[in-house]
């Protein structure tokens, strides 16, 4: 048995529940990972020049042991987030510590400590098999897989699943991740895979919109009302094509800051007028590596003020981190809020605690999002109220150079990895509501 007999299951249109329940699991499947023993590799370089196609590799693993409350399931695609370049890089630290402590917790965790890490946190497939206790899915299922993962024997998570002192991200902070041709997760990660969409378009929402719904809608983030400003960093990047399409579709005003041309054309193509071009514009919020120029963040809100027609911002929807934080904070009204999920240009950040406290502004972190959250978050995503920002499809063999494209920022939107599908555009059941929605689906493609 070979992952081929699973593919040719999955492309017969016959086959039932029983039939891939009957499936023989193969001894081996591919998958992406990156090795313990070479976590040192990029040691005294910069963060710009580690290279991810270094240090990913496509390697034969056996499938893993399946327990209870847990699904096997077949990957036909993944998408590559950020969270796999930080993995790739080794920063801001090993994710092989992730595993070890994971794997520290029990007899079964103990299968995520290996010397290999399969990494990926997104995944659109077939379900093979199904752990003790699971109910609510069965081989043949076609899903998508959210990132969470919770274990929820203490009362902490129980209000709120992210807050589980036990919360981890799949396929960054536990093995046997996306990546790959077949994924172990927890079978309430699984949600349905949005009918009309393919493999590839399906799995390339998962982490970034449910992480943008949380951080920027749900009232665990921001609470975002019609009418709200809201300045929305890397507005046609993986987290920010997300929250400029909720911004839109909430009724709010986003103010988009992007880098280049093709991409202020892409938000406006999206519905957005407020753009700011980064680039173009030239703000430096940073005089050098240890003082901010509060010139530049008052330049930068007059920018936002003549595009509001004289407001300010109500939102700032933060993940640069330590570049632009000083700003965010300085260019947000009376009350308003800065949400932050990310630092990818620095953690340590500065701002001046003035402009927070004479008004009373808030800061708010906010990680992925609970199961609810994802639900909510993909069910827009099934009725065509939010789409795929899918621009280019990568083969497994080539995600190292999916990750480098996405580390250096040369990438639009969200960047798919074809799993076990042997081509773009299978899995699409409902050709109906595609139809309707077929422009905003291509929006990203091949720019
Ligand atoms: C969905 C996608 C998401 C993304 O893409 S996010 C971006 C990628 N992710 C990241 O970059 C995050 C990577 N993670 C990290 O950098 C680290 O993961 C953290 C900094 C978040 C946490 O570091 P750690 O070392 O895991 O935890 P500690 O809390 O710094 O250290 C643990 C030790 O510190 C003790 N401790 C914790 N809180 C306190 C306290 N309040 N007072 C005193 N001690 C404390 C603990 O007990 C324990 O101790 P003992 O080492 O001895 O076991
Ligand atoms: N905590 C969580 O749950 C999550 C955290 N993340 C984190 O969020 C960050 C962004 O992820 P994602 O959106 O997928 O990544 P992308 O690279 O797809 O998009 C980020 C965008 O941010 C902009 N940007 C990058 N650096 C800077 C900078 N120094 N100043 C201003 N803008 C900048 C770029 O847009 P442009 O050049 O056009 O301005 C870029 O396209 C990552 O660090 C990731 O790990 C992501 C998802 C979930």
């Amino acid at each position: 048995m070979t992952v081929k007999d699973i593919l040719d299951a999955i492309q017969s249109k016959d086959a039932t529940s029983a039939d891939f329940a009957a499936l023989p699991l193969p001894e081996s499947y591919r998958a992406i990972t990156v090795h313990k023993d070479e976590t040192e590799m990029f040691a005294g370089l910069k963060t710009r020049d580690k290279d991810p196609r270094k240090s990913i590799h496509l390697d034969d693993v056996p499938v893993p042991e399946l327990g209870p409350g847990e699904a096997l399931v077949a990957v036909m695609a993944s998408s590559v987030n950020y969270n796999s370049v930080w993995t790739s890089i080794f920063e801001p630290l090993s994710t092989f510590g992730f595993l070890e402590r994971y794997g520290r917790t029990n007899e079964l965790a103990k299968r995520h400590d290996l010397p290999y890490h399969i990494i990926g946190s997104d995944l659109a497939g077939v379900v093979l098999r199904t752990g003790p206790g699971v109910n609510a899915w069965k081989p043949g299922d076609e899903v998508v897989a959210h990132c969470l993962s919770v274990e929820l024997e203490s009362s902490d998570g129980h209000n709120d699943t992210m807050l589980d002192p036990e919360q981890r991200i799949w396929g960054f902070e536990t093995n046997f991740g996306g990546l790959a041709e077949i994924a172990l997760v927890k079978s309430n990660q699984l949600m349905p895979k949005p009918g009309h969409l393919s493999w590839e378009e399906a799995a390339a929402p998962g982490l970034v919109n449910s992480t943008a719904y949380r951080q920027l809608v749900s009232r665990n983030g921001a609470g975002m009302k019609q009418g709200d400003n809201v300045l929305i960093w890397g507005a046609s990047g993986g987290l920010g094509s997300y929250a400029t399409q909720f911004a839109l579709a909430g009724g709010a005003n986003p103010i988009c800051v992007v880098s280049s041309d093709q991409k202020a054309d892409i938000c406006r193509s999206m519905g957005a007028e407020a753009i700011i071009d980064r680039s173009a514009e030239g703000y430096k919020f940073w005089k050098d590596e240890t003082t901010q120029d509060p010139k530049e963040w008052k330049r930068f809100g007059k920018r936002i003020r003549e595009l509001t027609g004289g407001e300010d911002i109500d939102i700032v929807f933060e993940h640069p981190g330590r570049e632009t934080f000083g700003a965010s904070v300085f260019v947000t009204r009376k009350g308003g809020t800065i949400t932050t999920c990310a630092s990818t240009s620095g953690y340590m950040h500065e701002y001046d605690n003035r402009y927070l406290w004479m008004s009373l502004k808030r800061i708010i972190g906010s990680h992925f999002a609970n199961y609810r959250e994802a639900w909510e978050a993909n069910r827009l995503i099934a009725k065509g109220k939010i789409h795929p920002t899918l621009s280019k499809v990568y083969s497994l063999e080539d995600t190292g150079q999916a990750a480098y494209d996405v580390h250096r920022n040369l990438h639009q939107g969200k960047v798919g990895v074809l799993c076990l599908a042997p081509e773009e555009g299978l899995g699409v059941r409902d050709e109906e509501l595609r139809g309707q929605h077929i422009d905003a689906i291509n929006r990203f493609r091949n720019i």
